[in-house]
């Protein structure tokens, strides 16, 4: 399978800071990827190199197999973009603004017709006839999605495009990329887990500029199974909690209603090696201690913290 996007040791330095250090990311050819990290980890900048819109301080970016700082018209002409915060003629229609960005790409007169017709009617939007004013925020973003597809992309990026959304919105939005597979190679970043659980084949993981973790989401949930422990104890369960909680290598800790303890850990060695002497410490009795089920939730936290200690 040839890669949509190809980097290889991209790093992006703003005065000492590096918002990308040496990235190196493949994602294939008619693939949904999610491009997952905390705030400020490096998604727009990622974006925006992507687009053209920063240079990279060194590495190698390419697109559609050409490198970025080599883009001409003809290979932007094959990418769609929808960047984090959309601007929109407020006094159009959506087919009006649809129209407008085609005729920005010279589409000839019929071929735009029938793909505003189509667009309009991935996006719901077929019988709206107000301007986009008056729009909802779900409804803007469907037309921002609409509008990154006007030139039939062979690539499509989002920067978080489900962000500032509610779960209904959130869901038309992710229909609309479902739809996309296999046809359109989709490559968006975003901060919500559920929604890359819930489309993407493929995920990176990204935090301080790194990517941490990359590959299909099944893959990546049993690569890192390793590193979830159940924990079943007598008595003083929340205590022990607290005790564990303290522990450099527990990325985790939730002690839930029947003091069953559920830890992500970075370090299963240590992990192993401390909890016995921890409930020992307690004076408790240990009922259980195994693995535990990895979601791609609990790899993120096992990976990049997450602040639920
Ligand atoms: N133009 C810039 N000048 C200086 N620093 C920048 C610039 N753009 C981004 N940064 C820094 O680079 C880091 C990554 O920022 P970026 O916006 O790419 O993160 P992000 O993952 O998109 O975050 P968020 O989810 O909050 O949008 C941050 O520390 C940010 O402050």
């Amino acid at each position: 399978m040839s890669a949509a996007i190809r980097i290889t040791g991209l790093t992006k330095t703003y005065a000492q800071h590096h918002a990308l250090d040496n990235v190196d990311l493949v994602v294939d050819e008619g693939s949904i990827f999610g491009f997952l990290g905390p705030n400020g980890a490096g998604k727009t900048t990622l974006l925006r190199v992507l687009t053209g819109l920063a240079r990279p301080t060194s590495g190698v970016v390419q697109i559609l197999g050409h490198n970025v700082t080599a883009v001409d018209d003809s290979i932007r002409a094959r990418i769609g973009f929808l960047p984090d915060v959309p601007g929109f003629y407020d006094w159009m229609t959506a087919e009006e603004f649809l129209r407008f960005v085609g005729r920005l790409f010279a589409i000839d007169r019929r071929t735009l017709d029938e793909r505003v017709h189509m667009l309009l009617d991935l996006a719901g939007l077929t019988d709206v006839k107000t301007t986009i004013g008056g729009f909802s925020r779900g409804m803007k973003q469907r037309l921002g999605v609409a509008q990154a597809l006007i030139n039939a992309p062979q690539l499509l990026l989002l920067d978080e495009p489900t962000s500032a959304l509610d779960p209904m919105g959130r869901r038309d939005v992710l229909d609309m990329l479902t739809s996309l597979r296999g046809r359109t190679t989709v490559f968006f970043s975003t901060h919500i887990l559920a929604d890359v659980e819930r489309v993407c084949d493929t995920v990176a993981i990204l935090d301080h500029g790194r990517v941490v973790a990359q590959g299909p989401i099944d893959e990546l949930t049993s690569r890192y199974a390793e590193r979830k422990v159940i924990l079943e104890v007598t008595d003083a369960a929340g205590q022990l909690g607290q005790d564990i909680a303290r522990e450099p290598w527990a990325a985790s800790v939730a002690v839930g209603p029947t003091g069953v303890i559920e830890i992500t850990v970075s370090d299963m060695d240590a992990a192993r090696r401390t909890i016995p002497v921890l409930v020992a410490d307690r004076h408790t009795g240990l009922c259980r201690m195994e693995a535990g089920e990895m979601g791609l939730e609990d790899v993120f936290v096992s990976l990049v913290g997450g602040g639920t200690k």
